[in-house]
């Protein structure tokens, strides 16, 4: 990666609020033009990290390089350049959803159209609604809205989902899927894996101030090399292998079911880890030890209930 594919620059990234390492030693660095998630769980410093890059908060020690500038001290030019949809809305006053987007579109030299960003938000019909008597979900666009208003190189989103129904969401991360196809690279917090999973190219899992694994979300902690479990029923009883070669087991069980000949293997299923079972595991919510432990990211004890699938029944 050269420099100029390098959005966001983070080395050794330390804050303390009093005794408490909010931050401990972080290090990031974000692509130009991917979708970048930051997952964790509360308190583990994200929103913390989030308001450094943007430069809302000071950092105690590192090195922060966001567009190319130290955000600490970059200027005006370079905040027209990045969008922020922080994790608490804006204070929305009296204006209509229209005013406050054509207001803002003012700030910037180059803004994006106000009646595209509304549509592009969902908000068509609530241009001319006072933004006070909007439903938290539609804040929240408003606050989106207000994001990319600017068209943005760089996007930053804190927790932007929270507060929307699904049919919201997905409308949401159509938005940032359209976003990132334009090039605008987007760095976004979310407590949802489904989002991280659907939207972001690369993960990372923040833990106690520190990132603890990092990669696609298909990979994440050894994700795709994991072993799969295969589960079938066989005279009444549930069957388990956990296996490297979930196909070779499901053909060798086929072949005793006698499949060529219209034979069923009851009860078939293949389970592999879920996203939602390495992050567990990496957070150390998972009863495993977490990432600290020899096995950190077990994971496959999630996988549909599995449990500690053992070898039988072969
Ligand atoms: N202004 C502050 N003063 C004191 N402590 C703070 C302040 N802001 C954050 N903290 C503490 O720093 C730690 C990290 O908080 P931060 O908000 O960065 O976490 P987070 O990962 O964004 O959490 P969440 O998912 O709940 O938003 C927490 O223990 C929090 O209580």
């Amino acid at each position: 990666m050269t420099l100029t594919d390098v959005a966001v620059d983070v080395r050794g990234l330390r804050k303390s609020y009093g005794d408490k390492h909010a931050v401990d030693g972080l290090d990031l660095r974000v692509r130009r033009g991917e979708v970048f998630a930051v997952l964790g769980p509360n308190g583990a410093g994200k929103t913390t990290t989030v308001e450094i890059l943007e430069g809302f908060r000071d950092r105690d020690a590192g090195q922060v390089s966001v567009l190319g500038e130290d955000p600490a001290t970059a200027g005006r030019a370079w905040r027209s350049r990045i969008g922020v949809v922080m994790q608490d809305s804006r204070d929305l006053s009296e204006a209509t959803v229209g005013e406050l987007v054509r207001h803002f579109a003012g700030y910037y030299p180059a803004p994006r159209d106000p009646d595209e960003v509304i549509e592009a938000v969902g908000l068509r019909d609530k241009a001319r609604t006072r933004c006070r008597r909007l439903s938290g979900g539609q804040r929240r666009r408003v606050d989106v809205a207000l994001g990319i208003i600017g068209d943005p190189e760089l996007l930053f989103l804190d927790e932007p989902t929270t507060g929307f129904d699904p049919q919201a969401r997905r409308a949401f991360w159509e938005l940032v899927a359209g976003l990132r196809r334009g090039g605008t690279t987007v760095l976004l917090t979310t407590h949802y894996l489904d989002e991280a999973e659907q939207l972001a190219d690369r993960v990372a899992v923040v833990r106690d101030g520190q990132v603890v694994a990092l990669g696609a979300p298909a990979d994440l902690g050894g994700r795709a090399a994991r072993q799969a479990v295969v589960r079938w029923t066989q005279d009444g009883t549930t069957r388990e292998v956990r296996t490297d070669h979930p196909t070779r087991t499901v053909a060798e069980l086929a072949g005793l079911a006698g499949v060529a000949a219209g034979g069923e293997v009851p009860g078939l299923q293949v389970l592999r880890a879920s996203l939602e079972d390495v992050y567990l595991s990496l957070i150390g919510a998972d009863g495993l030890g977490g990432a600290d432990g020899p096995d950190g990211a077990d994971g496959l004890g999630g996988a549909g209930g599995v449990g500690a699938a053992e070898e039988q029944g072969r």
